[in-house]
């Protein structure tokens, strides 16, 4: 089998990896997910580190929360660098009028994510505590349009601070996605619950890795692991600079024995996932097609987050020619997304507020 040839993974029995020789746009049967033997072996070169220097690892770590645009000149000033990128990605609040304007006679369907967006960044992810004023803002904000949370965290764990039965949520970055009791659907006849977990079959692979990943950190101070469902995370956030390559050698000790996850980093955390073409993009394109919006160029998805791991909704969102994505920093970043806002407060005392507070003939849509 040559390189090139696409592998086929089934859902159901995860060790048997089948040679597929037709192209990956093939629709496959229900159950079986096609992932490139190409990208495949890269995932276990880069695990096992193939390649790979343990510098360029933390390089990588110290970039995971960059505080300035790679592709700009080092010349350039700081404030200069923040004017340019600013002109590109303006301030959603500023451009609060051209926005709205833009989504007239369309049904708005807000996308959030919720750490560094929903709520500040903190040394502890355990007290990454949303305001009481934020959740009030999200749940006015809920009754005029379809809203969802899309975390990387669990479902249970981000509900614990969420607190509202009312939303949609795409936990495990987009793969447990549930839908409230009573969900919207732009077909009336269909208002039925959601749910759709596309890793389903990962749980026991993560349970075990997330076990090994907790036992093999343990000796690293400030270390912490999480188990989110669907993928864990590892967090590197209270851990001491010196001691990063000896956690980057830990994680990839455990990794290399699960050629089917894959590493991605988020800010200050290893991210580790089913290696499954699903992401955030992919949760946010199944939702809108849940809520019927499918085949209609009649919604206007706007979707707020913060890390990498948001840039692939931006992207959706770009491709689709849709809405638009708003990424919430106060440094310049690359970014798929097309406005700014400084913080989550600025999300919430002002854009999320504002978009709330509209009477919009969109949000008289929604009800019924
Ligand atoms: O998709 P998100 O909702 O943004 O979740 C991504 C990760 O968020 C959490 O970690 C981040 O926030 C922590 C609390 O502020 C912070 O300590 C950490 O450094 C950040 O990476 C969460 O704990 C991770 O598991 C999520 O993957």
């Amino acid at each position: 089998m040559s390189a090139t040839q696409n592998v086929v993974v089934s859902e159901t029995t995860r060790s048997s990896i089948i040679p597929n020789n037709n192209s990956s746009s093939q629709k496959l049967p229900p159950g079986l997910i096609s992932i490139s033997k190409k990208k495949l072996l890269k995932n276990i070169d880069i695990i096992n580190g193939g390649g790979q220097r343990i510098n360029a690892w933390v390089d990588s770590m110290r970039a995971s929360s960059p505080t300035h645009l790679k592709s700009l000149p080092s010349s350039i000033s700081s404030q200069q660098q923040l004017n340019s990128w600013i002109m590109q990605h303006p301030s959603a609040l500023e451009m609060f009028e051209q926005i709205m304007e833009a989504s007239r006679g369309k049904q708005i369907v807000m996308f959030l994510d919720y750490d560094g967006t929903l709520s500040p960044i903190v040394d502890d992810p355990d007290k990454a505590f949303m305001s009481s004023k934020m959740r009030r803002t999200v749940k006015k904000l809920a009754k005029c349009f379809p809203t969802a949370i899309v975390t990387g965290r669990c479902i249970d764990k981000v509900y614990n601070f969420v607190k509202l039965a009312e939303l949609y949520y795409a936990g495990s970055h987009g793969m447990d996605i549930k839908g409230p009791a009573k969900g919207f659907s732009r077909h009336k006849r269909v208002k039925q619950s959601l749910l759709y977990q596309p890793a389903n079959d990962y749980l026991p692979m993560i349970n075990e890795v997330y076990r090994q990943l907790l036992e093999k950190t343990k000796s690293t101070p400030g270390a912490k692991v999480e188990n989110h469902k669907f993928c864990a995370s590892v967090h590197f956030r209270c851990v001491d600079e010196k001691k990063w390559s000896e956690l980057v050698l830990q994680v990839r000790s455990v990794l290399k024995e699960f050629p089917t996850l894959k590493l991605t980093q988020g800010r200050k955390v290893f991210e580790i996932r089913p290696m499954i073409e699903w992401d955030k993009g992919k949760a946010l394109e199944f939702l809108l097609e849940a809520l019927g919006f499918g085949s209609t160029n009649n919604v206007f998805p706007v979707y707020i987050g913060d890390d990498r791991t948001d840039e692939d909704a931006f992207k959706m969102l770009r491709d689709r020619g849709e809405g638009f994505g708003i990424l919430v920093s106060k440094f310049p970043k690359d970014t798929d997304a097309s406005y700014s806002l400084q913080d989550p407060s600025e999300a919430s005392d002002g854009f999320l507020a504002k978009i709330g507070g509209m009477e919009t003939n969109a949000a008289k849509n929604v009800k019924g």
